[in-house]
């Protein structure tokens, strides 16, 4: 299948038969995702070493690790952000993100939500979406333009996704700050992202807004490819599937919870045994 295309030339960086196309996402192979051999160094210090994952199309994947393992650095790598040192950062078969600009990487489809939600606090819940909806398609556009019949019922169906429904009309500064989450999470979903990063989504959230926001992911799980990085373990344990657990820059461990759990390394980790 290949998708979400910009017309660019196409540029072979992986040798004979293998083309770098910007805004060209072919998912033809199940991987939506794949990081080879990652190096990021800050002044000598190894932030990503020699980080190799990958995520399949359809996946929720669960990222954790002890502070400083180097969850954020992949991310900013993921997004441009920051640049590798070494390594390459495909994005389905084609896309090679170490070489795009952060705004072309968003534009081809990934998004990202950082921990601090950034909603417009003095627009409504329902003209957030809008707003969201619109970003690609130019300022006056997002002032003047009016939504398709079908992009109302794409709103409708985000707001009962993020169940904010009820509170469509309400001024986002209302909103609790789980809600604002949730909300920027449906302002993501407006931009059909191809792969969705989230960072730390339940970080400050209460118990409630919590289990909420794992009913949510379960419900996107599937549909959506979804990074999520996270340091709330029972959370964790409510949506993951695969669970990568990074340390000092590289892959530790992969498999379902219980096998990381159970993991010696992990466990001599995360105890500091
Ligand atoms: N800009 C930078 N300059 C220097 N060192 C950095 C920079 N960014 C990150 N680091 C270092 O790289 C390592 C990995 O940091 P990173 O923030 O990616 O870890 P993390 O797994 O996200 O940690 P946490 O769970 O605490 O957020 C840390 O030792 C950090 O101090």
């Amino acid at each position: 299948m290949v998708e979400n295309s910009i017309s660019q030339p196409a540029t072979d960086v992986r040798g004979s038969g293998s083309l770098y196309q910007p805004g060209v996402l072919d998912t033809t192979h199940g991987v939506v995702l794949y990081l080879e051999d990652i190096t990021v160094s800050f002044d000598g210090f190894r932030a990503l070493n020699k980080l190799s994952l990958s995520i399949d199309v359809g996946e929720l994947r669960c990222i954790i690790g002890p502070n400083g393992a180097g969850k954020t650095t992949m991310m900013d790598v993921i997004t441009g952000k920051t640049r590798p040192d070494t390594g390459t950062v495909f994005f389905g078969q084609t896309m090679d993100c170490s070489k795009m600009t952060e705004p072309q990487i968003a534009q081809a489809g990934i998004g990202r939500k950082f921990q601090k939600p950034t909603v417009f606090e003095n627009h409504t819940v329902f003209e957030n979406l809008e707003l969201a909806m619109k970003t690609d398609k130019g300022i006056w556009n997002s002032l003047f333009g009016k939504l398709s019949g079908e992009q109302l019922d794409r709103i409708a169906e985000i707001l009962t996704t993020i169940n904010l429904q009820d509170s469509h009309k309400m001024r986002s500064g209302l909103l609790s700050h789980g809600q604002k989450q949730w909300l920027e999470i449906g302002m993501l979903l407006a931009q059909e992202p191809k792969l969705l990063l989230l960072d730390e989504p339940v970080a400050g959230m209460t118990d409630h807004e919590t289990e909420r926001t794992a009913e949510l992911l379960n419900s996107l799980a599937g549909k959506h490819s979804i990074m999520v990085v996270e340091h709330d373990m029972d959370f964790v344990n409510s949506i993951a599937r695969k669970v990568t657990v990074l340390h000092q820059g590289s892959v530790l461990a992969e498999g379902s919870m219980e096998q990381v759990q159970s993991n010696e390394q992990v466990i001599e980790v995360y105890l500091g045994r």
